[in-house]
């Protein structure tokens, strides 16, 4: 009975060109390798202006198949033009994400990441979600305006390429100093990638939402604007009153004492991570 499910078995794989065993483990390494890069690439570009580009490009294709199927010949011709004009501009419009993935490729991020133990990375999220509530405590205290972004799974490189690079361990002293009035990088946010203080007087979008409250002025809508294109938190010290505020999903939470914030952002960085296996294996897509 088994031998006829084998041979079974084999004749399926043989109808779909598998011939041997190696065969099918080839084909397996090969759709699990493709997955991967897509993967990858994915992880690359969430969260960039390649994504709205791309949902473009998806559009296009399927317009041009409509208009394939439909024969409507003019609307085809123009369409077909603008895919030849796109494909050219596309490599120059996104040169500086290209040049990001290759120097990726080259510095060997992806082995580098794999080899960081799980432990490590979790002490490391200890390690600044208590920077950061001991900054924006001192922060809140001076009543000196403050805009803390902390990466979670979507890369933030656009943004931070907007401002200061800084590449520096996460402490609340250097946190607190960022955002001392007239000095060079307290103006714009500081951002948190990967456990590090990526750049300082980054520019965020503004927030789209039209439910916050309008005695809000630029700083929380700028912090709260970059939660509703990214998954990433935004701790908010008002210069104002002092008031601290976690905005996430393009929502606002104020008034937040030391206890509250900590408990927050220990929930909300868990919820953004990944399985501890499969984080491994994949960090190297949102590493600066
Ligand atoms: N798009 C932006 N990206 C990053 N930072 C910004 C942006 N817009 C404004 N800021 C920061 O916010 C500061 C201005 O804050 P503003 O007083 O308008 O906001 P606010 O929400 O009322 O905050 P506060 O309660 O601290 O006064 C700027 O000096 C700058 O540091």
């Amino acid at each position: 009975m088994a031998a006829v499910d084998f041979n079974q078995f084999a004749n399926y794989l043989a109808s779909l060109g598998l011939r041997s065993p190696w065969d099918f483990l080839r084909t397996i390494l090969d759709i699990s390798l493709v997955a991967y890069i897509f993967y990858k690439l994915f992880s690359l570009i969430r969260g960039t202006r390649a994504v709205p580009l791309i949902n473009g490009v998806i559009t296009l294709v399927v317009a041009l198949q409509v208009a394939e199927a439909l024969r409507l010949y003019t609307i085809q011709f123009i369409l077909e033009n603008v895919f030849i004009a796109a494909s050219v501009a596309l490599p120059i419009i996104f040169q500086p994400e290209l040049r990001r993935a290759l120097e990726h490729l080259g510095r060997g991020r992806l082995l580098k990441a794999s080899l960081r133990s799980d432990e490590e990375q979790e002490e490391e999220l200890q390690r600044t979600i208590d920077q950061v509530v001991r900054a924006a405590e001192i922060l809140g205290r001076t009543k000196t305006g403050a805009l803390i972004v902390i990466a979670r799974g979507t890369g933030l490189n656009e943004y931070i390429d907007s401002g200061i690079k800084l590449d520096a361990v996460v402490s609340a002293e250097l946190l607190v100093n960022i955002f001392v009035q007239k000095t060079p990088l307290h103006d714009g946010a500081a951002i948190i990638q990967n456990n590090r203080v990526a750049a300082a007087a980054c520019w965020l979008p503004l927030a789209e939402s039209t439910v916050l409250s309008h005695d809000l002025g630029t700083r929380h809508r700028s912090g709260v604007g970059i939660t509703e294109q990214t998954d990433c938190v935004v701790v908010i010290v008002s210069e104002e009153t002092g008031i601290i505020s976690l905005a996430v999903q393009g929502g606002l939470t104020r008034n937040l004492d030391a206890k509250a914030l900590r408990e927050m952002l220990v929930k909300l960085m868990d919820r953004g991570k990944r399985p501890a296996g499969v984080r491994r294996l994949f960090d190297w897509g949102s590493s600066s």
